[in-house]
């Protein structure tokens, strides 16, 4: 990270074992505040263990995870998820919208459950950027896929996180739609100050955030600024084991 870039999330000498995988291994990273970050690697390389464990979600078999200058790694499960609810937002491939309320009662959810009044020019601000405004007393059956992305997107910003992490977001959505989605979360990054994390398996989507994470076997490879769609899937084949032409 460049020196005096303030560090949102950092993680220290943290590995994360299930049985005898070793799905993270000794990894020490710091992720910018304000900055979009996407972290890629071949299947079963630990994105999504660390993105659980830079997330508070999963807690690592070893080392130390700060978020906002307070170290996560040792708090109970009741203080962890009081610290998530008002520190972090999360976006999810599935989206986990509860389909039987409006997507206006979705957005706010997080926000009545921490017991914080909604800050409605905020709020405002959001539905609109993700061109939600007509969809809001709609149950998110009725929304596409693309939509439904973009009001949990809204869902994870409600309570101004200090930071967001997306799991693989444009995973379910047509080519267009994700591309949709990318700049959205992009222009909330350079324009609104968020800071955002995303794991993907696709050079395309990690092309569109400012570095990228490269991962393989539990450890990190590199930290790429702004490398192309191309040199991603090029370095994605290699560590995949796949012929590059
Ligand atoms: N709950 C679990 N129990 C046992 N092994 C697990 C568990 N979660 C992950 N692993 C293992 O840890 C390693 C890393 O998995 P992880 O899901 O983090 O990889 P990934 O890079 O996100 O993969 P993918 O792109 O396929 O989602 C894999 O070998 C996986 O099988």
């Amino acid at each position: 990270m460049r020196p005096g870039i303030e560090a949102v999330v950092t993680l220290e000498r943290v590995s994360k074992t299930y049985g005898d995988v070793v799905a993270l291994d000794d990894v020490s990273l710091a992720f910018p505040r304000g900055r979009f970050v996407a972290v890629m690697g071949p299947s079963g390389s630990g994105k999504s263990t660390l993105l659980q464990a830079a997330a508070a979600l999963e807690p690592p078999t070893s080392g130390e995870i700060t978020i906002c200058g307070v170290e996560v790694t040792r708090m109970s499960e009741t203080r962890r998820t009081e610290w998530r609810r008002k520190h972090l937002g999360y976006v999810f491939q599935s989206y986990n919208l509860l389909p039987t309320v409006t997507v206006e009662d979705n957005v706010t959810l997080p926000l009545r459950m921490a017991g914080v009044r909604p800050d409605r020019a905020w709020l405002g601000q959001l539905i609109d950027r993700m061109g939600l405004r007509d969809r809001m007393r709609h149950l998110p059956t009725e929304l596409s896929g693309g939509q439904q992305q973009r009001a949990a997107i809204v869902r994870a910003l409600a309570a101004r996180p200090d930071v967001v992490f997306a799991d693989e977001p444009t995973g379910a959505l047509d080519l267009r739609s994700a591309a949709h989605v990318l700049d959205l979360l992009r222009e909330l990054v350079d324009d609104l100050g968020q800071t955002v994390v995303m794991v993907t398996h696709d050079p395309a989507a990690a092309a569109r955030a400012h570095d990228t994470v490269v991962m393989a076997d539990g450890r990190v490879l590199d930290v790429l600024p702004a490398p192309t769609a191309e040199d991603l899937a090029v370095r994605l084949a290699r560590l995949s084991g796949e012929r590059v032409a």
